[in-house]
């Protein structure tokens, strides 16, 4: 959290809030955003679509009207892929990737891919990210008595998203000089 808020106190200051003109400067945010639709992706098993006719690929023969179940949960946290720290929440490891969810990548499929992909995909990445920077450039971030980020209960809901198993208590606490200026 302290890496980003300097990104946005460097790039934006603390007299305002972050606006949406800003996003295109904050790469850091771009890459806690990438780390965690990697690691959390909202539809764990997309939208299973259904096999309009008998087809092979790969020496698979997979027959007409077939659900197909991607596990983009599991893609996402590929070591062969993410290397062994692909469960560590590391923004880090986009600094040469840069993701784009139009291209042909399949490494993290948050979005899906193909004809059915998500149509909101610019909106949904600006307004999360916009939301995430407004949140920890306004507010430090405290977690309730007894609580440390180690012991931090990151379980996740199975089922068509993952919500956390438990809800996160966070203690917000004003850090900017907005108001003074307003
Ligand atoms: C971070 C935000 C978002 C995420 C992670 C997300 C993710 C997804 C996923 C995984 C699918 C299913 C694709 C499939 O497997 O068939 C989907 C479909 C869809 N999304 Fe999003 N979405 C986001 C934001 C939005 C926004 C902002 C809109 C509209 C303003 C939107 C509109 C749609 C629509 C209409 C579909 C259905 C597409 C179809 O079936 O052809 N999404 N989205």
């Amino acid at each position: 959290m302290k890496i980003l808020q300097d990104e946005i106190q460097n790039e934006v200051g603390n007299k305002r809030m972050v606006e949406e003109k800003d996003l295109k400067k904050l790469n850091y945010l771009d890459m806690v955003v990438d780390e965690t639709l990697r690691l959390y992706p909202v539809a764990p098993l997309l939208v299973p679509p259904k096999c309009r006719e008998n087809i092979t690929i790969d020496d698979y023969f997979i027959k007409e009207k077939t659900r197909i179940m991607v596990n983009a949960w599991a893609i996402g946290r590929d070591p062969n892929v993410w290397s062994e720290n692909a469960e560590e929440f590391y923004p880090k490891r986009f600094i040469e990737k840069k993701m784009n969810y139009q291209r042909q990548e399949f490494e993290s499929l948050p979005f899906d891919y193909g004809r059915r992909r998500c149509p909101g995909i610019q909106l949904g990445l600006t307004t999360v990210k916009l939301v995430i920077a407004q949140f920890v450039h306004c507010f430090n971030w405290e977690l309730s008595h007894n609580i440390s980020p180690f012991n931090l209960n990151m379980e996740e809901k199975f089922g068509l998203t993952i919500p956390r198993a438990q809800h996160l208590h966070a203690i917000p606490s004003y850090r900017l000089d907005y108001a003074k200026h307003k």
